[in-house]
């Protein structure tokens, strides 16, 4: 089949080149003129596992291309994806001007049939917009031009984006035309050959299904958050209770890590513009405030800790940071805990050395002017002249560090671990002082400390 996909984005990016991988001709527009330069010089603007050889492979094989060029591409596509940001607004609402403004330009330029499949996070109603900004366009040209328009949201996790695009859970269908669900269920075939992964509803219940999960899994990493610092007051491990109550089905092992809070270009706007979106309906969603409120918390806990430690003198020590990027695998920093917790030692005059696999040019990029800030290009660089050690992200190169290297190195050893990822007692037992998330174990029995009792 012949695509468009408006937006080169992590998922405007991902789900064209998986698109193209089974065969279709894909062609990707963006307004971001390098961006779109840097594709055509076979550069992946992005991070992602996976996507670097994909992209050069359907680039090579003639199924994938990158243009800033709307018109053309949208003669080109049967289908045509909007998969554009959607950022929070000064009241915390979507921003709908970038889909707006593509479903302006669909409705400038389509000439035949076009089934618009809109993939953006959406607040509900926003597919009658779309339909509506098409229509007015057609209306100006004169032209009667049938088409449809769909509501398909993403799933997909940065970091397993290529794997989750290929190997879909679900794929949420909202459509009300049998034209067009004919032609999604065409297209979504070979993603959809062992099981039935295709989800049909209507346009609305597809547009909050995606709000609904995403809002779902930030209210289990609010609620387990509280429940950390809960045991930190009455002196549990959080981590034993984790696992304790993991072991539920009816609750399961994932998405209940407590932490330094959740980030990442995603949960914090979704939670919020459902929120929104409830107020402007009349309806007051507690749940999502406080899943929000817990968040805004947590993401200053390991600041409070390290300050707290330090006797509240901040002034001229130096912390080392392992972790920037908002989760392991990316180098995506948006709404990342690490952000918050720079400027706050920062603004209490400590310096900063960090280090990250791979968002070490996007820290570069945001705060590369900061005296403040030292970029170290090894782990172990990192803690040369530092005070302390803070594990923000969880990247799997910190899970078993040189405990003694680094009481060596630490001028006052002492590790604030924002992600639970190490066994108190062995840190402690090379002489270095930890502190975790919700793990306030004086009331526990040694023996009870290991993960696994
Ligand atoms: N990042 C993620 O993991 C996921 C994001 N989403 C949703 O998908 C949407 C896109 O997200 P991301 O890919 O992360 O955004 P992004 O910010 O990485 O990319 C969006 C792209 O759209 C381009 N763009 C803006 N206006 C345009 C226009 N008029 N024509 C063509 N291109 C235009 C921008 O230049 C940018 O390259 C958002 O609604 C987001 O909530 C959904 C699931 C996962
Ligand atoms: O709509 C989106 O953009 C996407 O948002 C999330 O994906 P993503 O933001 O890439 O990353 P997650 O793995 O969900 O992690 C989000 C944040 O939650 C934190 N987290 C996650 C899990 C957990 O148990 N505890 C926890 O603190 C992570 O550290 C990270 O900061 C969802 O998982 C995707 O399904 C969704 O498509």
């Amino acid at each position: 089949m012949r695509i468009t996909i408006f937006g080169t984005g992590y998922v405007g990016l991902v789900t064209g080149t998986c698109l193209a991988e089974v065969g279709n001709d894909v062609i990707c527009v963006d307004v971001d003129a390098a961006k779109v330069a840097r594709l055509n010089d076979g550069e992946i603007p992005i991070f992602e596992p996976g996507l670097d050889e994909l992209v050069r492979d359907n680039r090579a094989a003639g199924r994938l291309h990158f243009t800033t060029a709307a018109e053309p591409a949208i003669a080109h596509g049967q289908m045509v994806f909007i998969a554009v940001g959607t950022p929070p607004d000064e009241d915390g609402s979507a921003d709908l001007s970038h889909v707006l403004t593509v479903a302006r330009s669909i409705g400038q330029h389509i000439t035949r049939y076009t089934v618009v499949v809109n993939k953006s996070t959406v607040p509900v109603g926003t597919a009658d917009r779309v339909r509506a900004a098409i229509s007015a366009e057609l209306l100006i040209r004169g032209l009667d031009v049938p088409f449809d328009v769909v509501s398909n949201p993403e799933f997909l996790k940065e970091g397993d984006a290529v794997k989750d695009c290929l190997r879909p859970d679900r794929i949420i269908l909202g459509a009300d035309s049998a034209r067009a669900i004919e032609a999604i269920k065409a297209l979504y075939a070979p993603f959809n050959r062992n099981h039935e992964r295709l989800v049909l509803m209507d346009v609305r219940s597809a547009e909050l299904t995606k709000y609904a999960a995403n809002a779902m899994l930030a209210t289990k990493i609010s609620f387990m958050n509280e429940m950390a610092n809960i045991a930190e007051h009455v002196g549990a491990d959080i981590e034993l209770v984790r696992i304790g109550i993991g072991s539920d089905p009816r609750i399961g092992y994932s998405f209940i890590y407590p932490g330094a809070g959740y980030g990442g270009s995603c949960f914090p706007k979704d939670v919020q513009a459902l929120e929104r979106t409830a107020r402007a309906h009349g309806y007051n969603a507690r749940v999502l405030s406080a899943v929000e409120a817990v968040n805004v918390d947590q993401k200053d806990k390991l600041f409070v800790l390290i300050e707290r430690h330090f006797g509240g003198d901040l002034a001229g020590k130096t912390i080392a940071l392992w972790g920037l990027a908002f989760k392991p695998n990316t180098d995506d920093m948006r709404e990342a805990p690490s952000r918050r917790l720079l400027e706050q030692l920062w603004a209490a005059g400590a310096k900063v050395r960090a280090y990250d696999p791979e968002a070490r040019h996007e820290a570069a990029r945001l705060y590369g002017e900061h005296a403040g800030l030292l970029l170290c290009e090894h782990p172990h660089d990192a803690l040369e002249h530092a005070d302390a050690l803070v594990i923000v992200t969880e990247w799997k190169e910190f899970w078993s560090p040189d405990f003694e290297r680094i009481k060596a190195t630490l001028k006052s050893p002492v590790i604030f671990d924002g992600r639970n990822i190490y066994e108190p007692r062995t840190v402690e037992a090379a002489g270095i002082a930890y502190y975790g998330i919700g793990r306030g174990r004086s009331l526990l029995p040694a023996h009870a400390a290991a993960r696994n009792v």
